[in-house]
């Protein structure tokens, strides 16, 4: 299992500390929906540029203009783009389209999908490289909110997928059990003191 860090910070300059930090404990760089809405896709090219060997994963979120959206953002040095679940097939086709042209992959974000068995399996067939299975940060903050629902639909699916929301050290061992293919933690990395040391202790967690 892959580990994947997302960053939620807002500045390109925090974002290449933070990678700096932990790149030497994570597969997947992701630059978070807020930090390319504030810094635009440059701050995709300064991580890309900073981190050649890692995959670069940009959160973009798309819910139209699929191929627009993901060939800027591909052209840019994302390596991984991703598009919601809720988006209409032919905006998925489009950015599969894109990412074919790059050489690249689509993940398709189920973030606020009611089935997502079903859905997952349905961008699975439109090309998509994997679904997120997606609790995102207002969800999480729901009282009564567990990861144990999105841990059965990953494994009910039957299709690769990455597990987000709110993973950290408690519960990436329960990601793996699942059968994901990336365990994505953000908070639980920058939130933390010292974010080389949480990286680090969540990959010695994957087996
Ligand atoms: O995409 C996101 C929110 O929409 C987050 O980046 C994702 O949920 C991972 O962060 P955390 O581990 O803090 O939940």
């Amino acid at each position: 299992m892959k580990l994947q860090v997302a960053m939620d910070v807002l500045t390109t300059e925090a974002a290449l500390t933070l990678a700096a930090q932990v790149a030497p404990h994570v597969d997947i760089i992701e630059l978070g929906t807020p930090l390319i809405k504030a810094e635009g896709l440059r701050a995709v090219t300064a991580i890309k540029n900073a981190h050649p060997d890692k995959i670069v994963f940009a959160d973009l979120k798309t819910m139209d203009a699929g191929e627009l959206e993901a060939d800027i953002a591909f052209a840019a040095g994302a390596d991984l783009v991703t598009v919601l679940g809720t988006a209409g097939d032919s905006t998925i086709i489009g950015a599969v389209a894109a990412a074919t042209k790059h050489g690249k992959g689509i993940v398709v974000d189920l973030i606020g999908v009611a089935d997502k068995v079903t859905r997952a399996r349905e961008v699975t067939a439109l090309g998509a490289q994997f679904v997120e299975m997606h609790a995102g940060l207002d969800e999480q903050a729901e009282p009564g909110f567990s990861l144990a629902t999105l841990l059965n639909q990953g494994e009910t699916a039957k299709v690769p997928f990455s597990l987000a929301g709110g993973v950290n050290l408690s519960t990436i061992s329960s990601v793996q059990r699942a059968g994901a293919t990336v365990a994505v933690a953000g908070g639980a990395i920058y939130g933390a003191e010292d974010p080389a040391a949480a990286a680090a202790a969540l990959r010695a967690a994957i087996i």
